[in-house]
């Protein structure tokens, strides 16, 4: 195989594709991003050199040769393709040649001599053969195009070498006892890949573009050596017949009256070519002939040839060479050419196709996959990449002529994805330090930061203030040199290079319990020391201080305790209804309070003097019932006291009846309290008359009244009367702001009643914070008063809690109720900002949140922002 006239110089090719999108036969390879000529497949139109912008498509340069040809002191010969005239424009002929002359050239010779035989050939290969569709052969991009891609029509093509060989072929036979030098001058690249081929070898010796000839042309201005060389040099022209065959059609013009006009046709521009050639396999297949001779270049002629390099339209390109077709005078020592040799013409065509593989559907599927393309709506088909489909593109990829990562929009995607992940985790990193350095700042310990030589890096101001002192000395002697502290729990954790806790003294005097922890590196060194001081009798003090004042800014309803804002809006709820007569329906698990509000309401409203009457409805056997309600006379019945009975309803006149567990009312008693309510009226039993009574009623109930009444259970009038306010306590799971201000007013509680002094130690607030308390805050009340009474020591430690409270707590399986109807997708996003927010509360440590919650931490810090953001 010949070397590569077309090559990449891949320090200047940047991606960008524009080779591969115009290169008709898919011969650029991406390899590592960079694009390369696939030498095999290369049909040398030049598609890929015009439109590289970056100008790194390099094309093989003949000037060395040509200098070192022109300076060997043999016969050289200048071969000029039939465009000259244009090609090398401005210059006028004349001075091309002249040129020629200066820069060494002993003759000037036209290609177009050897047209006029290829012309001639053609017809009478046409003539012989006029069976099939013959495709003209003087362009040796349309040939590589036959050879390298459709090689089922090399017996279209019209076995004639090119005028430039038949040329070469002539001037060698002319000086066949001379060493000659041959140097072709034209517009096309394909022409240096045509000399070098086997059958050629020898004939033509360079292919110089009309670029590079101007190049030469140059030196002659920079030498400035013109009167010296100037020679006049003999050149040999060729006739208008051979002078038009760079026009699109130029072979055949010549036909008219030889051959049928409609048996001729011609075809130009590499596009159309390849639509020629499959109509012609068409054609062939069905056994048809439209056209006998086709005359083929793949440019739209070589007037427009890939290195035809001046700003000349093609027009003004054709009204050159038209008028210079018919000039016989361009210098005076031209030699129109007349002689004739019997010259070897002919040539042979090879199949030289190389098929690339073709992948099954399911191997491009797992292609365009690794690119996020799973269905056909996935494939933009943008053209990017420089093939015309992602399936294309796919298959491409599968020969190994294309990368997968060449599609734009996945590598955007990915740079967006990558972009995000990169700021996320410099969100993170600042979040992370932010967080570490408020904790540190806010922390009540005092802390300080030493290097490995024991040197303060970092202080935090209760650190300063505790040891008493102002500004940290930049030195190693900071602690124990100036006795600041001793001994020190900094320099001892790194002496010892262990964990060390003790008691230290401070220049100040104060006390304190100290912890020193060494930090390792990977390498097992000690790279430094934190260190935490803590004032035991002041953190006392503190704790009693927040107790008190917890206690006092929740007693605004005496004995009430609450910090959510839950629980207070039943409060705010009942105190506006204590302010009226109206039934209350309190509604709410067990224990969660629904008697305290009962009372409250009573103590807020104007009967509050009055008496109070709870009634727990569901305790009362069924056959008592109405006596307990409404009482009865003297001797009413078998069993009854001799002076009567006074019943509830009469008991709480001018005060208020708690109904509780109303819900338990037999349907028989339920319509006598509808009277009670409508009437005001209470009639004992035995009795021959009612008593007024002037009662306000609160019924309570766990039960789902109107699901009752909808199953018949309890009657629906009752039920709206009882309904007139209701008030629903949330559970405390759903308010767990209470659960430690009411554990820690229990504590209180039951340390007055059984005399003794008992304190939470540390984690346990938390863990019953934590704990889901299905039977409310009596369940918590029990449960401290248990622990008060069991635990040993003074301060209430973690094995004194119930297994089934630290399990619970510990693993979150807390259950989750749910109360509404809502998206689903809403309905989780709801549940994780809860759970987050909840664990951020017990924890306030994303680290200890990630653990329990089961993520990583980044993924905690994430979300928490999310949240504070979503808050803001
Ligand atoms: N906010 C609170 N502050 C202080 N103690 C409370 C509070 N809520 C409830 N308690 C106490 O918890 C215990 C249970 O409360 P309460 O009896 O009011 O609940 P309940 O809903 O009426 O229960 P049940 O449905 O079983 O009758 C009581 O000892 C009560 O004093």
């Amino acid at each position: 195989m010949s070397e590569s006239v077309i090559v990449t110089d891949s320090s200047k090719c940047k991606q960008c594709y524009t080779c591969v999108r115009n290169c008709p036969v898919k011969a650029v390879r991406i390899k590592d991003g960079k694009a390369e000529v696939i030498q095999s497949r290369c049909i040398q139109c030049g598609n890929c050199v015009k439109h590289c912008s970056r100008k790194a498509k390099k094309i093989k340069n003949y000037i060395p040769a040509t200098e070192s040809i022109l300076s060997s002191g043999k016969k050289t010969i200048a071969l000029l393709a039939p465009s000259y005239a244009a090609g090398l424009y401005p210059l006028f002929p004349e001075e091309v040649i002249r040129n020629l002359g200066k820069i060494g050239f002993d003759e000037v010779w036209e290609a177009a001599i050897g047209a006029e035989y290829v012309i001639d050939d053609t017809a009478k290969y046409a003539e012989t053969n006029a069976n099939k569709t013959l495709l003209s052969s003087p362009c040796p991009t349309f040939v590589n195009l036959i050879e390298k891609h459709f090689p089922k029509l090399i017996s279209n093509l019209v076995p004639i070498s090119s005028p430039m060989i038949v040329t070469g072929r002539i001037i060698r036979e002319k000086y066949k006892d001379i060493d000659v030098r041959i140097v072709f001058i034209g517009p096309c690249i394909a022409k240096k890949d045509e000399i070098m081929q086997d059958q050629y070898l020898g004939c033509i010796d360079a292919a110089l573009t009309y670029e590079e000839i101007c190049l030469l042309f140059a030196d002659i201005d920079r030498s400035n050596k013109d009167h010296l060389t100037e020679k006049t040099i003999p050149y040999y022209t060729a006739s208008p017949k051979g002078r038009q065959i760079p026009f699109s059609g130029g072979i055949i013009s010549d036909y008219k009256g030889r051959f049928p006009e409609d048996s001729l046709n011609s075809c130009d521009g590499i596009e159309n070519c390849i639509e020629l050639i499959k109509h012609i396999e068409r054609s062939d297949r069905r056994g048809e002939q439209d056209f006998q001779i086709y005359d083929v270049l793949s440019c739209r002629g070589c007037i427009d040839g890939a290195c035809m390099d001046n700003d000349l339209l093609i027009q003004e390109r054709r009204k050159i060479i038209s008028d210079f077709i018919v000039r016989n005078d361009v210098i005076s020592n031209q030699i129109p050419f007349r002689e004739h040799y019997d010259i070897d013409r002919g040539r042979t065509f090879h199949n030289r196709m190389i098929p690339l593989s073709q992948p099954d559907e399911r191997s491009v599927r797992d292609i365009l996959a690794r690119i996020d393309k799973y269905s056909e709506e996935d494939e933009l088909n943008c053209g990017a990449c420089g093939y015309d489909s992602c399936r294309e593109k796919a298959i491409a990829v599968y020969q190994g002529i294309a990368e997968v990562e060449m599609c734009i929009p996945y590598l955007l995607s990915q740079k967006n994805e990558c972009y995000l992940k990169i700021s996320d985790a410099f969100d993170t990193v600042n979040h992370l330090n932010e967080q570490l350095n408020a904790i540190f700042e806010s922390s009540y310990d005092g802390m300080i930061v030493c290097d490995a030589a024991g040197k303060i890096v970092k202080a935090n101001s209760a650190w300063r203030n505790m040891v008493g002192i102002g500004e940290i000395p930049d030195t190693e002697e900071a602690l124990e040199g100036g006795r600041t502290v001793y001994p020190s729990a900094a320099l001892l954790a790194l002496k010892e290079k262990r964990r060390v806790t003790f008691l230290q003294e401070c220049k100040n005097g104060r006390k304190f319990i100290a912890t020193g922890n060494p930090i390792f590196s990977e390498k097992d060194e000690i790279v430094g020391v934190v260190t935490n001081i803590r004032d035991i009798e002041e953190l006392s003090r503190l704790t009693h201080n927040v107790l008190k004042k917890n206690e006092k800014d929740t007693s605004t309803y005496s004995g009430i305790i609450t910090e959510s804002k839950e629980f207070g809006k039943v409060l705010e709820l009942a105190a506006q209804a204590a302010k009226f007569k109206s039934t209350v329906l309190l509604l709410g698990e067990t224990g969660v309070g629904k008697d305290v509000i009962a009372r409250l309401i009573h103590n807020l409203s104007p009967l509050k003097e009055g008496p109070f009457v709870k009634v727990n409805c569901g305790a009362i056997p069924e056959n008592l019932l109405e006596s307990e309600f409404f009482g009865y006379e003297y001797g009413a019945f078998t069993g009854a006291k001799k002076d009567g009975k006074i019943g509830f309803f009469e008991e709480s006149n001018r005060g208020t009846i708690f109904l509780d567990e109303i819900g338990d009312l037999p349907l028989s008693l339920q319509v006598k309290l509808l009277q009670v309510i409508q009437d005001k009226n209470v009639r004992r039993i035995g009795a021959s008359k009612s008593e007024s009574v002037d009662v306000r009623i609160i019924a309570a109930t766990n039960n789902d009244l109107k699901k009752m009444v909808e199953e018949g259970r309890f009657r629906e009038d009752l039920y709206y009367r009882l309904n007139v306010i209701s008030i629903h306590i949330p559970p405390l799971r759903e308010r767990k702001e209470d659960i430690i201000p009411l554990a820690y007013h229990f504590l209180d509680v039951f340390n007055k009643q059984y005399g003794t002094k008992k304190e939470f130690g540390p984690d346990v607030p938390t863990i019953l914070g934590s704990y889901y308390w299905p039977g409310n805050v009596r369940e918590l009340e029990n449960l401290i008063e248990r622990i008060v009474v069991i635990s040993k020591d003074s301060e209430i430690s973690l094995k004194d809690i119930p297994p089934y409270v630290k399990q619970v707590s510990n693993t979150q399986h807390g259950q989750i109720i749910v109360n509404n109807i809502m998206p689903l997708k809403e309905a989780i996003s709801e549940v994780e900002k809860q759970i987050i927010n909840h664990a951020y509360k017990v924890y306030g440590n994303t680290y200890k949140m990630a653990e329990v919650l089961g993520v990583n931490q980044s993924t905690i810090v994430r979300k928490l922002k999310h949240i504070q953001d979503q808050n803001k």
